[in-house]
């Protein structure tokens, strides 16, 4: 396989994610990442710095060279941008990570024939520990489920579904990483509140997380893993009596609805 030029338009949170994901994991398999965004000149000079890409403020010479064209700008932009690069597509692989743009959107504004899909990661990308969803669009062929599996394999692990399903799970893999944050960050206060300093506060804590993380890893059930915890009549099942007097339950599934509907309203 010929090593792909990819161009990312957008060098944000979630674009660096990725590329420093595929620098650190996929170089060998890829010719070059150039990076562009929309007036941040001084962040692009330092992903250039921080990771070794190169940098363009101006995308649109670029997409002839590329193979890969990967938009990591918002939702709300991709109409416009699609617009302008209509014109210069002349078959590169088009991929969008933008909450709410599915491949039927893509392909409704690029080309016909266009090869496009519709990647939903997660910051975790950074450290090759994305959970990334995807769905390839009706031009996808085997060469380009290469160059999309690189993709992924750079940033962690991943799994195909349908581009309605990507639109329902958005909040699960690609939200529910900050639901995650908001929790633990009101641990550590909470932690804080008892003596001990913040950092000891982030060990604890963070500790407790990745323990959890890798019983859940290993296979187990969180049912049963909670169950575990929970000694009957116990300390643990105290706290968990005030998750339901506060509908817990109620409070992250609205948070998911929430989430899955501005998400698709995105653009
Ligand atoms: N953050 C996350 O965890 C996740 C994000 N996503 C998706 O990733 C995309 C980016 O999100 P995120 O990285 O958080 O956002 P950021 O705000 O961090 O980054 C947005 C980037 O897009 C660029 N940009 C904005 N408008 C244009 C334009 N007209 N032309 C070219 N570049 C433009 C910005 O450039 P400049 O700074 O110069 O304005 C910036 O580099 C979104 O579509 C989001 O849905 C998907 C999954 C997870
Ligand atoms: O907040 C957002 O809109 C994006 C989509 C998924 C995660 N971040």
């Amino acid at each position: 396989m010929k090593k792909p030029t990819i161009l990312f338009i957008g060098a944000g949170r979630m674009a660096e994610a990725i590329f420093a994901g595929l620098v650190k994991n996929s170089m060998d398999h890829i010719q070059e990442i150039i990076v562009s965004n929309r007036s941040d000149r001084e962040r692009l000079q330092s992903m250039e710095k921080k990771h070794g890409v190169s940098i363009t403020t101006d995308w649109k010479p670029e997409v002839k060279l590329a193979d890969v064209i990967l938009l990591a700008m918002p939702p709300g932009v991709h109409s416009q941008i699609l617009e302008e690069m209509s014109p210069l597509v002349k078959g590169q692989f088009v991929i969008t990570v933008a909450a709410g743009i599915g491949p039927s959107d893509l392909e409704q504004r690029l080309p016909e024939g266009t090869p496009v899909a519709w990647i939903m990661p997660n910051t975790a990308a950074d450290k090759g520990e994305s959970m990334s969803l995807y769905a390839p669009g009706k031009n996808v062929e085997e060469k380009h489920m290469r160059i999309l599996q690189l993709i992924l394999d750079g940033i962690g692990e991943s799994e195909k579904l349908t581009e309605e399903q990507v639109h329902d799970l958005t909040a699960i893999t690609g939200s529910a990483p900050a639901f995650l944050y908001r929790f633990v960050e009101l641990l550590e206060n909470a932690a804080t509140e008892h003596g001990i300093s913040r950092e000891q506060a982030k060990k604890l804590v963070g500790q407790m997380v990745y323990g959890s993380a890798v019983m859940l890893k290993a296979g187990s059930d969180a049912k049963e893993l909670r169950e575990q915890v929970t000694s009957p009549g116990g300390a643990t099942a105290a706290g968990l009596d005030v998750f339901s007097e506060y509908q817990f339950e109620k409070i992250v599934s609205e948070a998911v609805k929430a989430t899955n509907k501005k998400a698709r309203e995105g653009h």
